[in-house]
């Protein structure tokens, strides 16, 4: 990829002032120390007609951080896609460590997952292919999962936000954090509607309800990160 289309690509999916600013962070500070077999997964996915899906890796390198910070150990995963943060999660956790992941879409998993096997790692994944919702019940129906995680991680449809975040509440123990992706949605949360493009404009009403009902949610301090395309940081406190 030539320099020029390399920042415009970037800047798609970044926040900051420019693309050279953002580019100069992932030069700098993401990819001299992201994982050999994490950039080749990114690599892998590039080519892919919704490329732009994937997890930012600058805030794959704040979620690796917030990972270990925590000593995460259990977590859950709700949209895979190639895997990205999967792997990231799966590299990052320790040995013993356990990831649910879960996407309706299992043929864009198996796109990395060569990758995952190569990382020595997806015997730390159990990949659930489903609507997300449904596991997520399932998963309370056994008490042991109650406060039994120690991190999630949402990156999927926007519509459901709150629902899943209603049951993170009970799953992720007090203290866990969970991390919602897309919480700026390409910076359209701060446009007027009308000026809004049409593409944009469900998800910018579904991010806006969600950022609304987050803030006001006493169970959670929060961080919106602008990194990628935003992530807010929840931490349960009860
Ligand atoms: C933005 S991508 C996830 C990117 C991924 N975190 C990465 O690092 O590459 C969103 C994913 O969510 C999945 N998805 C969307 N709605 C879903 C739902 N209701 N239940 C489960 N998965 C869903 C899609 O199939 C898609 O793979």
């Amino acid at each position: 990829m030539d320099n020029e289309k390399k920042r415009s690509a970037s800047f798609s999916k970044g926040l900051l002032q420019s693309g050279e600013l953002y580019q100069y962070v992932l030069e700098t500070n993401v990819y001299p120390r992201e994982p050999e077999l994490l950039k080749e997964l990114r690599d892998m996915t590039a080519t892919h007609p919704r490329a732009i899906m994937a997890t930012a890796p600058d805030a794959g390198q704040l979620i690796a951080m917030l990972l270990k910070l925590n000593n995460a150990k259990r977590t859950i995963e709700v949209g895979v896609f190639t895997g990205y943060s999967l792997l990231l999660t799966a590299l990052t956790i320790p040995e013993d460590g356990k990831i649910v992941a879960i996407d309706m879409n299992r043929e864009a998993y198996e796109i990395g997952l060569p990758v995952i096997k190569k990382a020595g790692v997806e015997n730390k994944i159990e990949f659930i292919e489903s609507e997300a919702l449904p596991v997520l019940d399932q998963l309370l129906e056994d008490p042991g999962n109650e406060n039994g995680f120690d991190f999630a991680f949402i990156d999927a449809d926007k519509i459901n936000y709150w629902k899943y975040h209603e049951r993170l509440m009970k799953l992720v123990k007090v203290g866990g954090i969970v991390v919602y992706d897309n919480t700026l949605w390409a910076g359209s949360v701060a446009m007027p509607e009308e000026c809004t493009p049409e593409i944009l404009r469900e998800g910018r009403q579904r991010t806006l309800e969600f950022n609304k009902l987050l803030a006001a949610d006493p169970r959670v301090e929060i961080s919106l990160a602008p990194l990628g395309d935003g992530i807010t940081i929840c931490r349960r406190m009860h």
